[in-house]
């Protein structure tokens, strides 16, 4: 079918980019009133996007770049949702070169903060709008109503604002959209939301785990312990998920599909961006770092074939009461994906301070209450708690997460000991707890490593009686100690 010619200058907003998640977000742009200018490199899809859901709305379909920069209203607005890096900067020029002051450019990706950092910049001197922005829902989000994150200039989201906010998830009649800060402030709160979710995703993965190997439940009754879990603090689409994928069985072999699905994990890189930042930020974000590491682990076929027949279990399961059992998991599980979700934002607070982002951690945790794939009932407490202290320093030293992580401790520490004990990997939970007690301790052994660090390089070290930086003359007799 031949596309129509496109009228100029009167779509409200175009869509380059007509893969999932961009046809989606057409599709939901128009759906909601807008007049949506959509293309895509290759114009077979545009076509079938404007073929098969040209009657959802009004669209404006292009075969060419020129054709759609051209039917876009002034100031124009076209969002690019293109594989990030590279396609996006290539997509970036072929629309900068068209447009013309003023002009708002969106990219919807999921693109690495550092790159819509310097994409913004770039994009400034040349008089244009560059909006980096996190979008979260997959599929059905994007077409239903995502979680939006954009950043970029206060002033581009004046006029993106009422349109996105539109277009979102809404919980208890809110957006679940906010303008989160500057330049790549968006793209950064949805990489960290992409950490958490891979954290998030693993507790349950050990959770379930746990219960397969020492009770010997099958993927069916596991996803019907995690179904009552679901109806109470652990409420979380991930736990939906989780159930409708344990629940389901392979049509061609009669088994749980989980067990027919190859045991490797894929990643994207959002996780390792969050794991590479943090560590250049000094921020433990430990639950994401073990969770992108054991997508990594499952993923090294030579490293797990050379190990398999390595010597595992110490004990044989037995486990007397599992009622009792099955709910220490659920505590440790709770209790992991909350320090998960504190340290997550804990390397929100430290890039804003470190790039003057203005983050309301409050409004953020408000619009992941809906549409995206971390979206849970305890976001409401995050919320709460935000809110209370927008400083906060730690979220589960919140009143509220602190009575859970007390109550869930004793569990916590069984499961991860009985884990330990029976050779079953629990990197998130165990990090976690262990994260737990570090923060926590009074005295760590970091003294020693700053001594350590002074005998083998003068690093110095600071003592707990005065100011200033110290170095004791290891090499010399006496070691005398100077102040430096
Ligand atoms: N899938 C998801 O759940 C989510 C994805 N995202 C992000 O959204 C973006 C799009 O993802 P998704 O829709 O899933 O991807 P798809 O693989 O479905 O689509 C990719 C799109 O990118 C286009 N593209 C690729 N390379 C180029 C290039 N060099 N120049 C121009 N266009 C190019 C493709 O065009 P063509 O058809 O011509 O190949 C296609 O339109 C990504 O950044 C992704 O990380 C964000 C949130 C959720
Ligand atoms: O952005 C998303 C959701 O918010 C994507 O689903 C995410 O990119 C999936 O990541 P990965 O492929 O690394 O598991």
């Amino acid at each position: 079918m031949a596309l129509p010619i496109p009228a100029p200058a009167s779509a409200d907003i175009g869509v380059t980019g007509m893969g999932v998640m961009g046809s989606n977000l057409a599709r939901n742009l128009a759906r909601n009133g807008y007049k949506v200018a959509i293309h895509n490199r290759s114009s077979a899809k545009t076509e079938e996007v404007y073929t098969e859901h040209g009657s959802e709305g009004e669209f404006i379909p292009s075969e060419n770049m020129e054709d759609f920069v051209g039917s876009l209203s002034r100031p124009r607005v076209a969002i690019i949702m293109v594989k990030a890096g590279a396609p996006t900067d290539a997509v970036i020029e072929e629309l900068a070169s068209r447009m013309e002051e003023g002009d708002i450019i969106v990219d919807c990706g999921n693109s690495l903060f550092t790159d819509t950092r310097r994409r913004e910049a770039a994009l400034k001197e040349r008089g244009l709008h560059f909006v980096g922005t996190g979008v979260s829902g997959g599929e059905e989000g994007a077409l239903w109503g995502p979680s939006i994150m954009p950043g970029g200039s206060p002033q581009s989201y004046d006029r993106l604002g009422p349109m996105f906010e539109k277009i979102s998830a809404h919980v208890d009649g809110e957006p679940c959209c906010t303008y989160i800060g500057a330049d790549g402030a968006g793209h950064f709160v949805k990489m960290v939301h992409n950490g958490i979710e891979y954290a998030d995703m693993q507790v349950i993965g050990e959770a379930y785990d746990l219960l397969r190997r020492s009770l010997g439940l099958s993927p069916a009754e596991i996803a019907d312990i995690f179904a009552e879990w679901n109806k109470g603090e652990l409420d979380s689409y991930l736990m939906e998920v989780s159930v409708e994928v344990l629940r389901q069985v392979d049509a061609k072999t009669d088994k749980p599909l989980v067990d027919v699905i190859v045991d490797a994990a894929a990643q994207k890189g959002t996780g390792a961006w969050t794991v590479q930042t943090a560590l250049d930020l000094g921020v433990p974000v430990t639950g994401i770092g073990e969770a992108t590491f054991a997508r990594g682990l499952s993923s090294s076929p030579a490293q797990r074939a050379a190990a398999q027949g390595f010597a595992g279990e110490a004990q044989e399961w037995n486990v007397e009461d599992r009622e009792a059992f099955i709910e220490d998991v659920r505590k440790a599980l709770y209790a992991s994906k909350l320090v998960a979700y504190s340290q997550g934002f804990n390397e929100i607070q430290a890039a804003a301070e470190a790039y003057g982002w203005d983050i309301n951690l409050g409004a953020l945790a408000r619009i992941w209450r809906g549409g995206c794939i971390i979206r849970a009932q305890f976001l409401n407490e995050i919320t709460r708690a935000y809110d209370a202290d927008a400083k906060l320093p730690l979220l589960i030293g919140d009143s509220y997460f602190y009575e859970r992580i007390v109550d869930a401790l004793p569990s916590w520490r069984r499961v991860v000991s009985q884990a330990t004990l029976h050779g079953v990997p629990v990197p998130v939970f165990s990090s976690s707890l262990s994260y737990y007690d570090g923060v926590r301790s009074e005295r760590l052994p970091a003294a020693l490593i700053q001594g350590q660090r002074d005998f083998f390089g003068a690093h110095t070290y600071q003592r707990t009686d005065a100011e200033g930086a110290f170095h004791t003359m290891w090499a010399e007799d006496g070691r005398a100690e100077v102040q430096w």
